[in-house]
């Protein structure tokens, strides 16, 4: 795509319009077929489109987002992201959050279960010196700056030479991190502080493929560790609200807390914690505190972004 003789917010308008027709083209296509997996193995063989789309990513996000003042700086993504992470690991965050957690639990089973025996595990969090982030979507690998991240910066088309090549959907995981030829081949469970999908899930075409994202990423974190979810939303806070609570509700569900939400101008902001609850009990406390009167017979609906229903 050649805009570089037009204006800037014409060409910002050309970029963000191509990036939305590809996720829109591959929603279209799964939607009338039988096969989806087949329809995203197909579009994960189309190098050229692949090639077009990081570029485009990269050059609306770098040229024409402007983050540069004050006002950019707060509304980007990559500056929330930072700071939660760093709050929640290097400050008070998991401490504050297991008392938050305990707390609940506990008022829970003594309203609800008096007759439970439970005990809030004790955690003792091993931090290594960096913090081990695995972005996944990751594009141009926009955080590679942060001293304090170790990350491990993976995309279908890498848009920089330090993300290396996954299908996050279809990639193995096991016990350790494989890589053949600059392509992730398994990723290792368990190990990570925290995994980001930052503007993956839109892309991602269908509904239960977002939820299969979902419980990758909680295999992969350690225990206590935090998902951070960004989604592109320029409407008021208020406008999607069912979507983002209809999210909490399935990542709940798998075994997420989530620690805090923040609508910025054109995002949605979210951090969960994997919770070191057992699931039978803090499934129970989901149902009974998030889906009072919700029907759920399959969690991956729930996953569902507003352009499904278009
Ligand atoms: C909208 S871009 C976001 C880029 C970056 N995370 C950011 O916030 O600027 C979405 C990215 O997700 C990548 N992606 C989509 N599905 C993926 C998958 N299954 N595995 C790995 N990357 C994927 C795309 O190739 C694309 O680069």
């Amino acid at each position: 795509m050649d805009s570089g003789s037009l204006e800037p917010t014409k060409t910002r308008d050309i970029l963000a319009s191509f990036i939305k027709g590809v996720h829109k083209s591959l929603r279209d296509k799964c939607s009338v077929s039988e096969n989806a997996d087949q329809i995203w193995k197909e579009h994960c063989q189309n190098k050229q489109l692949l090639d077009e789309y990081a570029r485009s990513m990269k050059s609306l996000a770098t040229e024409y987002w402007n983050l540069s003042d004050e006002e950019g700086k707060k509304q980007s993504r990559n500056n929330w992201t930072k700071e939660i992470i760093l709050d929640y690991f290097r400050n008070e965050g998991i401490k504050n959050e297991r008392t938050r957690e305990k707390r609940k639990i506990e008022n829970f089973i003594h309203f609800r279960l008096p007759n439970y025996e439970y005990s809030y595990p004790e955690l003792d969090y091993k931090l290594n010196e960096s913090i081990t982030i695995l972005d996944v979507g990751s594009c141009y690998n926009p955080m590679k700056d942060i001293k304090e991240f170790d990350i491990l910066a993976v995309d279908l088309a890498p848009g920089d030479s330090s993300v290396l090549k996954c299908d996050f959907l279809s990639v193995q995981l096991s016990n350790k991190l494989e890589i053949e030829n600059y392509v992730v081949k398994s990723l290792p469970k368990g190990t990570f502080d925290c995994i980001v999908f930052s503007m993956l899930l839109e892309y991602i075409p269908i509904k239960q493929q977002r939820l299969e994202c979902s419980i990758k990423a909680y295999e992969l974190l350690k225990t206590e560790g935090l998902l951070i979810i960004i989604t592109p939303d320029s409407k008021h806070e208020t406008a999607n609200a069912a979507m983002i609570k209809s999210w909490r509700l399935a990542l709940s569900l798998l075994g997420f807390s989530r620690i805090t939400y923040s609508k910025l101008k054109h995002i949605h902001c979210m951090a969960f914690r994997k919770t070191p609850v057992e699931l039978e009990l803090w499934g129970k406390l989901t149902i009974s505190s998030l889906n009072r009167n919700q029907e759920v017979s399959n969690l991956g609906d729930l996953m569902y972004i507003p352009q499904d229903l278009k």
